[in-house]
């Protein structure tokens, strides 16, 4: 047997094994809708923490002695119930409502189109069939505010990041508002230096970004004394100005779906 034939066989066993797993998932998926039904009967609250407290300890238990981290399974397991306590909720939110299949709410966030927020906005909405009217600010606490006067039905707000910490310039604002967190997303952030295309990392000059960014990128910036830092209000705004801009000297530092959504 070849290497090569070693290779592809074994990789063909694992992609067998990935179609059987995202068969149970779904089928798992159908499953938690039945039980949506039955508590609709019952008139019974989706959630059951006791039940995720057994299942969970269970699963860790079993995964261990098949020689599977505990981090690992739990943290399966929570994506996992997760998909289906928003499943449950949008089922029974359409029973509630069958007019109104999709909800839409306005949300503020910091920056416009294409920011972070924006991003973390747009995936928390479409998981709950949600459809999001979006409101671009400019500050956290014009966030607060525009929901606070109403022009806003909930506002998204970064609380912390894995890299550089809590924003406490957020937990600030909070402190000063009546309003409550009412749910939470987190979202992986993979910052990329955009630039106009053609353009090489040894012509930039000068880089726009938000705060957050730069810190998180200090490492990267660190090697790179000779980019001069332009400090904008979020990596939306330091995208349009690179966008505004015909020099081959300008970058921004964000995501690369924030750059599609901009060019
Ligand atoms: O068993 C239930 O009551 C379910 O709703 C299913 C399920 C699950 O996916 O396992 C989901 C949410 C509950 O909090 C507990 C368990």
């Amino acid at each position: 047997m070849t290497k090569e034939y070693s290779l592809n066989h074994t990789r063909e066993q694992i992609s067998a094994l990935d179609n059987e797993l995202l068969a149970l998932l779904a089928k798992r998926r159908d499953l938690s809708l039945d039980v949506a039904r039955s508590k609709e009967v019952d008139i019974r609250p989706i959630r059951d923490t006791q039940r995720e407290k057994e299942l969970l300890t269970r699963l860790v238990k079993q995964g261990r002695e098949q020689g599977l981290d505990a981090h690992y399974v739990l943290s399966l397991y929570q994506s996992i119930i997760e998909d289906s306590v928003l499943n449950q909720q949008a089922y029974l939110q359409g029973r509630a409502n069958p007019a109104l299949q999709k909800q839409q709410y306005t949300i503020a966030y910091l920056g416009a189109r294409g920011s972070y927020s924006y991003l973390a906005a747009t995936r928390y909405c479409e998981r709950r069939q949600v459809t999001m009217q979006d409101l671009g600010c400019k500050s956290f606490d014009e966030i607060v505010q525009a929901v606070e006067s109403g022009h806003a039905d909930y506002g998204f707000l970064p609380i912390e990041n894995t890299s550089s910490g809590s924003i406490n310039e957020v937990y600030d604002v909070l402190q000063h508002t009546s309003l409550s967190i009412v749910g939470e997303t987190t979202i992986e952030v993979g910052h990329c230096l955009l630039a106009h295309p053609g353009a090489r990392l040894s012509q930039i000059k000068t880089v726009y970004a938000h705060p957050q960014p730069i810190s998180q990128c200090s490492r990267f910036l660190s090697h790179h004394p000779e980019l001069k830092l332009e400090y904008c209000s979020s990596s939306a705004e330091a995208m349009e100005q690179v966008f505004a801009s015909n020099e081959m000297t300008v970058a921004a530092i964000g995501s690369a779906e924030g750059g599609h959504s901009i060019s």
